[in-house]
């Protein structure tokens, strides 16, 4: 409509895409686990849901934990964070073997941005161990490991919500 500011697309809403492989996902949690055996032994391994369900798998798998746990939240709608919903907590057993701080388990999530997951998870948890695989300035304090920081400006996407797509040529005016 005239005069209305035009509608951005998700891409310049979130500033610059980092958009990340399996392949690449695959090799940043194993770098991780490596981090991380180094910290443990952990008594079981919490996912942060949902993006927390897949590096969890991979570290849990590398590390030899078998007891997974998740704790589910719900904020953001694609790139825009509203209020944080816990709809499921960590179980009885998990925490019991934390002894109710969290002492020996490991947290895992795919990343931090604000850092207001986090927060509240480990607020949860407060003596368990934080790892994320990707990590911005903001939220980066909340975390114990990760792998890669990227700029506060930058959205990334994950292979699973994401796939291949015909990309124009640089002469057409490509990014
Ligand atoms: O540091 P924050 O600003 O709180 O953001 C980080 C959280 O945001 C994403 O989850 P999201 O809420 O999009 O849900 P999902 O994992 O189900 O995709 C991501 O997986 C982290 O859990
Ligand atoms: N996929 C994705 N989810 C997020 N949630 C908060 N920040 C991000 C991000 O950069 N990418
Ligand atoms: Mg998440």
């Amino acid at each position: 409509m005239a005069g209305e500011a035009p509608e951005l697309s998700a891409e310049e809403r979130a500033g610059r895409p980092f958009p990340v492989s399996w392949d690449q996902f695959h090799r940043d949690c194993r770098a991780l686990t490596w981090r991380l055996n180094e910290v443990g032994p952990f008594h079981a391994v919490i996912a942060i849901t949902r993006g927390g369900l897949v590096p969890a798998a991979i570290v849990a798998r590398e590390l030899g934990v078998r007891v997974i746990d998740t704790v589910c939240i719900a904020s953001y709608d694609h790139d825009k964070q509203g209020d944080l919903k816990v709809l499921k907590g960590i179980s009885e057993d998990v925490m019991k073997l934390g002894g109710g701080t969290g002492k020996g388990l490991l947290i895992v999530d795919d990343l931090v941005d604000t850092g207001k997951t986090g927060k509240l998870v480990r607020a949860m948890l407060p003596d368990a161990h934080f790892a994320t695989v990707y990590a911005k300035p903001k939220g980066r304090p909340l975390v114990d490991t990760f792998i890669t920081e990227v700029s506060q400006d930058t959205w990334i996407f994950f292979p699973w919500d994401t796939a291949l797509s015909y990309h124009p040529p640089l002469r057409d005016g490509a990014a």
